[in-house]
Parts: structure tokens; C-alpha cells; sequence
């Protein structure tokens, strides 16, 4: 569903991704962990454009954003963003708008939804979420837990492919991070195609189908959950959730 190959990207001098390659099956949760800095949101951010790459391909749905290098044309860009939701550490909504209006914005701006529809879904949605008598409020009322469902529930009003999400929870209170966490599962349970950067090592362990592993810019190691914890031939990955588990 999702294929990256040798993604390429620098900051100036700075390398951040060398050769990324991975590939993403329908219905897949991916956990993407590595140390800070190893170019993990980076090669996130790259998957719907928020990055421009300098080298390699990403396709989703047999759809190229970019080819060896070459981006597709503006349509293109848009074609394959709108497959994906994406979900930030810091939530971005939109501080003037309620819930149910940063819910409703994009669906009738971008897909012409007419108010019922998008009224409708976004009620389904929050339901979903846990949120449905939060509709009216504004951002501010919210706590971190909340705002990041709302988040979620609005990224998944433009009915995307597959889920991005890039530390969902490191923004928040320990004791918030449960709320938002029991929502990604939920959403796994559902057979929905994610990829979840993240530094809850339990999370990924339980979640993921596979688990990708990044340190300074590069795939390290990629496995199951269990090959990756257990089996002793991933060494460096082990190393390192030696280090994060302390
Ligand atoms: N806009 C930018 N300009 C310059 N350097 C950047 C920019 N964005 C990221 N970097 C650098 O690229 C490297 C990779 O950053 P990235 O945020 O992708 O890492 P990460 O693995 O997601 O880290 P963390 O877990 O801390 O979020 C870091 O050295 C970072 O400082």
C-alpha cells in the first residue's frame, strides 16, 4: 500500500535520511522508534509533502508523490496527500474554530461535503472518539488528551488510506497518554493502515505488526514485535530498548 525506496533527504549539510526503504501492507501498523534526531518525523513529514526529498520514491496506492527523485505534478501532490491523515505531537488545531468546527472545515472546503454530511460524520466521529458532547467547545477548554482525539477524529474525516501519526502522545501528561493510545488501538482493531512514530516502547510492542527501527537517518533493523524484543540477532534495536526502558 505504502512503498518508500531509498528516500533521500539533508538539512543543508546535515544527512537525515540515507536510503530509507520500507513498505507498508493494507491493514499494517507500523511503529517507527529510534533515538531523537534519527530522522523518524522527517521521513513522516516526507510522506505527505510537509518535507520535499532530495532523492528516492514514495508511492501509495500504486500512486507516485515522487519518482527516483522526480516529484509529480501539483494535482499529483494532492492526489496522494489526500490518501493520508496525518496526527502532529502538538495537535494543530484550530484555536478560533469549536470542536465540530475544526472537524467540518476540511471535508466541505476541500471535498465540497455539504453541511449535513460533514455534520453527520463528525458526530460519528467524536462519538467515536469519546468526545460527542465536546462538539461545541473550543480547543482551549480541552485538556491534551482531548485535543488529540479531537485531532484524530479530525484527520479521519476525510475518510484517508492510511493514518500518520508522529508522537501522539509525547506532548502529554502521563496519565493522559492512555486516552489517546486506547484510540489507535481501536483503530488497529479496525484493520485501519498505520504508521506510528513513537517512544511508548509497550505501545509499539503491543500494537504493531511491524516495528522499524532509525538511527542517524538510516533503517537500522525491521521486524515483528517479537524478532525485534526477543530474538538476540537484533542487537542494535536491542541496545536500544535497553536504554529507553531504564
Ligand atoms: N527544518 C529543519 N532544519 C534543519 N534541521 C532539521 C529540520 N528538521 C529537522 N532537522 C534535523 O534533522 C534531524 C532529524 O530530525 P527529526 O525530527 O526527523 O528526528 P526524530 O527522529 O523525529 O527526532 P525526535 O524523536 O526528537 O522527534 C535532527 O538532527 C534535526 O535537528
Amino acid at each position: 500500500m505504502v512503498e518508500v525506496s531509498n528516500l533521500k533527504k539533508s538539512f543543508g549539510t546535515l544527512e537525515v535520511l540515507n536510503n530509507v526503504s520500507f513498505e507498508v501492507k493494507k491493514g499494517e501498523v507500523v511503529a517507527v522508534i529510534g533515538p531523537s534526531g534519527s530522522g523518524k518525523s522527517t521521513m513522516l513529514r516526507s510522506l505527505v509533502h510537509l518535507e520535499q526529498v532530495s532523492g528516492g520514491s514514495i508511492c501509495v496506492e500504486g500512486d507516485y508523490l515522487v519518482k527516483e527523485g522526480v516529484y509529480t505534478n501539483q494535482q499529483g501532490i494532492k492526489r496522494v496527500t489526500s490518501k493520508m491523515g496525518m496526527v502532529f505531537q502538538h495537535f494543530h488545531l484550530f484555536p478560533h474554530l469549536t470542536v465540530r468546527g475544526n472537524l467540518e472545515l476540511a471535508p466541505r472546503l476541500v471535498k465540497g461535503e455539504t453541511k449535513e454530511e460533514s455534520r453527520k460524520k463528525a458526530e460519528e466521529l467524536l462519538q467515536k472518539v469519546g468526545l460527542a458532547d465536546k462538539a461545541e467547545v473550543y480547543p482551549a477548554k480541552l485538556s491534551g488528551g482531548q485535543k488529540q482525539r479531537v485531532a484524530i477524529a479530525r484527520a479521519l474525516m476525510m475518510s484517508p488510506a492510511i493514518m500518520l501519526f508522529d508522537e501522539p502522545t509525547s506532548a502529554l501528561d502521563p496519565e493522559l497518554t492512555g486516552e489517546v493510545l486506547q484510540v489507535i488501538k481501536q483503530l488497529a482493531r479496525e484493520h485501519m493502515t498505520m504508521i506510528v512514530v513513537t517512544h511508548e516502547m509497550g505501545f509499539a510492542r503491543e500494537v504493531a505488526d511491524q516495528i522499524i527501527f532509525m538511527d542517524n537517518g538510516e533503517i537500522i533493523e525491521v521486524g515483528t514485535p517479537d524478532q525485534l524484543f526477543l530474538n538476540p540477532r537484533f542487537e542494535r534495536t536491542k541496545a536500544f530498548l535497553q536504554r529507553s526502558l531504564k
